[in-house]
């Protein structure tokens, strides 16, 4: 479904990915793990075409995305903090959007009404708590029925209520043949909810396995310890 070939990221003299080659297929959840810096955020992007590759290629069922827009509509994308204009209502943001992805063949409302968010359409993004903001932008990122999601630390800030029902979707779109990345570091998380984890450091992949191949590989049961584990290894 998406393969990186060779990506290369830099911002100025910092060298962020460095030659970073992985693929991932249809109907998983693959957690992306890496210590903070590692360039977790910055390959989520240049897959949504936010970031601009300095070299390498991304392609999309074996076809290269890079320069290329129309693909974009096939991925949903929850950020880590998501940034609305202020002053508009919530009802406001969600329409628009609508309005923008007329073209979608399937509507996808379920989060909406799970998290109750009609209730508080009126209300105005400036004003919203933390992790209202981000079922919002939960909402949102699973709206268009897209065959691929980007969720960057998706449950941070969410209540652990909101949190179980964003994870319940996440296995429900999974099971209907998505390809689902996850940023997280939070470890129980990546056992409920991801099939495989890839690991970045420094840039490059340092490892990409299933949770049961990673607690093999490491002689570990337990998730966390089994990729420090992994981690530590040169
Ligand atoms: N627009 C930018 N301009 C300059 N440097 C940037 C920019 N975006 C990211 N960086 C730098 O690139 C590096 C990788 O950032 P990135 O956000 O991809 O890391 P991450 O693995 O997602 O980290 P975290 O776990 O903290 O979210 C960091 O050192 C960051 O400061």
């Amino acid at each position: 479904m998406i393969t990186i070939e060779n990506l290369r990221k830099s911002y100025g003299k910092l060298q962020v990915l460095k030659d970073l080659n992985v693929s991932f297929g249809p109907g998983k959840v693959v957690s992306v793990i890496g210590p903070n810096g590692a360039g977790k955020t910055t390959m989520g992007k240049c897959i949504l075409g936010m970031v601009l590759p300095d070299g390498g290629d991304i392609k999309l069922d074996g076809q290269s995305v890079l320069g290329k827009h129309a693909y974009r509509s096939q991925i949903g994308y929850m950020p880590q903090i998501g940034r609305y204009p202020e002053n508009m209502k919530i009802r406001q943001v969600i329409e628009m959007i609508r309005d923008i992805r007329k073209d979608a063949k399937e509507v996808d409302e379920e989060l909406i009404g799970l998290y109750n968010l009609k209730s508080m359409y009126d209300k105005r993004m400036g004003a919203l708590s933390g992790g209202t903001k981000q079922k919002v932008s939960a909402a949102l990122a699973f709206m268009f029925n897209p065959r691929i999601l980007i969720l960057d630390e998706p449950t941070a800030g969410l209540d652990p209520i909101a949190a179980e029902i964003l994870k319940s979707k996440i296995l429900k779109e999974k099971k209907r043949g998505k390809l689902i990345l996850i940023t997280s570091h939070i470890m129980s998380e990546i056992e409920e909810v991801a099939d495989e984890v890839m690991c970045l450091m420094d840039g490059q992949l340092k490892f990409h396995e299933t949770i049961a191949g990673i607690k093999a590989q490491a002689n570990e049961e337990r998730l966390g310890r089994a990729i420090a584990k992994i981690m530590e290894e040169d």
